[in-house]
């Protein structure tokens, strides 16, 4: 299921550097964090429009598009998605409201 995860990971990795030219993961690298982040951001809120309208297609393409952009920030900031994975796991059987207060969140 996550082989994709992986593959995509490898490709990001390898167009760092690489010719905005050509790729567009590597045009994003060049423009910078902050333009990642945005895209994250542009990418966040068609997802909720796609979620509230119904269109479980449209969901779906648009969570990949959002999955897609999470990757390459993640690989920005240095995180692998498997470090998300497991801090998810970290956190199967705590309640979210444990989850919540161990972070000093009310
Ligand atoms: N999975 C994707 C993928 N999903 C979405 N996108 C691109 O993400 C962009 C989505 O942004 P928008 O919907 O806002 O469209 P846009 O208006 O064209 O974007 P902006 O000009 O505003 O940045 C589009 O340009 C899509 O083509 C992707 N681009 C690349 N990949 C994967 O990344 C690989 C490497 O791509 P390159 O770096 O282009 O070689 C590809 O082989 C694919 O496997």
């Amino acid at each position: 299921m996550t082989g994709i995860i992986t593959k995509l990971e490898d490709t990001i990795t390898a167009r760092r550097g690489a010719s905005a030219d050509s790729s567009y993961v590597a045009s994003l690298f060049a423009n910078g964090r902050a333009k990642i982040a945005q895209k994250i951001g542009e990418e966040a809120t068609e997802t909720v429009i796609a979620a509230m309208s119904g269109d479980k297609e449209e969901l779906t393409k648009e969570a990949a598009d959002l999955l897609f952009h999470l990757l390459i920030l993640l690989a920005d900031g240095g995180v692998t998605f498997d470090e998300v994975l497991a801090e998810l796991e970290r956190r199967e059987g705590v309640s979210g409201h444990d989850e919540k207060a161990a972070r000093g969140i009310k």
